[in-house]
């Protein structure tokens, strides 16, 4: 079972659609932190570089890269909704990796004052720091549906 599995079990959306845009800039571990997220026999060993985007609707997970062409519409019901932005600070295990604290403070995160956020320090290799980043995830979901 992969975590966007256990996430959607405890939150009883097996029926219901979670769409996740997951952006980032090219080789920054897009699909190495999707696949992980995938259930261990459904993960592939061969990551490539992404043309374009994927769209993988089993699990509802949309990637894109940050220079993907977004239609207006979506930017504009993404940009004024209260959506939770989830930031991964991956390939934290890189020698000259510099922290989360200071990827937060160069990104100016506490600028976002309109939506949730919160940002994870990751190894999308091993698959360190995705349970933390997934489980805000939850609450974030949650609490939206109360
Ligand atoms: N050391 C280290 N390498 C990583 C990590 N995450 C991903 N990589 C490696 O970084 C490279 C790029 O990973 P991808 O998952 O293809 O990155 P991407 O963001 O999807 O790249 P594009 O699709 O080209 O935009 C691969 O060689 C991965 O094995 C990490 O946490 N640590
Ligand atoms: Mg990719």
């Amino acid at each position: 079972m992969g975590l966007f599995d256990k996430l959607a079990g405890w939150l009883g959306l097996k029926k219901k659609e979670v769409h996740v845009l997951c952006l980032g800039l090219d080789n920054s571990g897009k699909t190495t932190i999707i696949n992980k997220l995938k259930p261990s026999n459904a993960q592939t060993q061969d990551i490539v570089p992404t043309i374009g985007f994927i769209c993988l609707s089993q699990y509802l997970i949309c990637q894109a890269k940050a220079d993907t062409e977004i239609s207006g519409n979506t930017t504009t019901n993404i940009k004024h909704r209260r959506l939770p932005i989830l930031f991964f600070a991956n390939k934290m295990d890189l020698r000259d990796a510099i922290s989360s604290v200071k990827v937060s403070q160069l990104l100016s995160l506490e600028n976002i004052k309109d939506k949730p956020w919160h940002i994870c320090a990751s190894d999308a290799l091993k698959g360190e720091g995705l349970q933390e980043g997934v489980d805000w995830l939850q609450d974030q979901i949650q609490a939206m549906k109360t």
